[in-house]
């Protein structure tokens, strides 16, 4: 159908049992991600982004999550599917990146058997098929000499090139949604860069809508086409990466911008954002839940049952608190 978005997140709220009760970590998340598009998703840790990015590719332990909404992919719900329709899925047309690649290589296989199990689940390829293709895909993901790799064992390679092979088998089915899970934070700063073009150039090539999740505001600019923050389970701003950050609201997403050294709003002064993203078990339920992180913001300025507000075109901000929000210390903004 046209114009229907390749992943559809209605109403997700993933929940954890702990002990016998049930606390969402992903509460009432809709997003959508278009082909070809890079939907990035920012916060602190604790936030709940991967455990949104689990929910989607339904890689959590089912026996003490609790999945509602629906995440629709190409029209299906993947929640509604059998682990082994659900199967047919993964690794074919929805591809995963984590953030530490020796985690997601088996360390006693060689790179060319990793490469060709994810190929034989999904392809109908010879032996001889399959080789040729995992060689190409080496070299697509810019390892040197593939012919080598490809006998290799993980532990033999760098952290840079093991992140490429586990990008090869990613792509390896050329999957049409793709999560990055932090893909650049376990590897050096130059390897980093690195990383991120290459997955950009894929990107180009392939048309893949990526989900990339992140704290890294930098990686953001350089990578997203639409950026939602994240903020105790639920998404509180999201828009263009132009508008976002030419205008960011929340003041969650201005405390990040503020935490940065490159981004200080106006001045020279950093802001530590005040206290943690609280435990699953402590996330206030009610009310705006970022405002115990500002305490300043008079009460009244936030919605007793925050929703998100269209501001401009797709520019969306949960609770009103975003119009009183200034920074401690900002006389000027004090006397407003
Ligand atoms: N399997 C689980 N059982 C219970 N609680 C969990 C489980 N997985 C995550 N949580 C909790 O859910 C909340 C969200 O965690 P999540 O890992 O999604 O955050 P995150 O934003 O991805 O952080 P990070 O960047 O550190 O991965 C946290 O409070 C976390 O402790």
């Amino acid at each position: 159908m046209a114009n229907q978005p390749l992943l559809q997140i209605k109403n997700l709220t993933t929940s954890f049992r702990i002990q016998d009760e049930y606390y969402p970590a992903v509460d009432n998340v809709s997003l959508n991600v278009n082909e070809n598009e890079v939907l990035a998703i920012v916060g602190e840790s604790g936030c709940g982004k991967s455990a949104l990015a689990l929910s989607i590719m339904r890689l959590h332990n089912e026996l003490n999550t609790k999945l509602e909404g629906e995440v629709n992919f190409k029209g299906q719900n993947l929640l509604s599917l059998s682990t082994a329709e659900m199967n047919k899925y993964r690794g074919k047309e929805m591809g995963m990146i984590f953030q530490d690649p020796l985690t997601a290589l088996n360390p006693l296989m060689r790179i060319g058997q990793q490469i060709e199990e994810a190929m034989r689940n999904h392809l109908d390829l010879s032996d001889a098929e399959m080789k040729a293709r995992s060689l190409e895909l080496l070299k697509k993901v810019g390892i040197p000499n593939p012919e080598r790799t490809y006998m290799q064992f993980p532990h033999e390679l760098s952290g840079g090139m093991r992140q490429r092979v586990v990008i090869a088998i990613a792509i390896s089915c050329e999957p049409k949604f793709l999560i990055a899970d932090e893909p650049t934070t376990a590897l050096d700063v130059t390897i980093q860069a690195q990383i991120l073009d290459l997955m950009l150039e894929l990107q180009e090539q392939m048309k893949t809508g990526i989900i990339l999740i992140t704290h890294d505001l930098g990686v953001v600019a350089e990578m997203a086409d639409r950026v939602a923050v994240m903020y105790a389970g639920q998404i509180v701003e999201i828009a263009d990466v132009y508008t976002l950050f030419r205008n960011p609201l929340h003041p969650y997403t201005r405390s990040l911008f503020n935490s940065i050294p490159s981004a200080a709003e106006g001045s020279d002064r950093l802001h530590v954002i005040q206290g943690i993203v609280p435990s699953l078990k402590n996330l206030p339920r009610t009310g705006c839940r970022f405002s115990n992180r500002i305490p300043w913001i008079k009460e009244s300025a936030h919605e007793s049952n925050p929703t998100l507000h269209e501001v401009e075109k797709d520019h969306w901000v949960r609770c009103t608190c975003y119009q009183d929000f200034h920074f401690p210390g900002d006389a000027e903004a004090e006397k407003i």
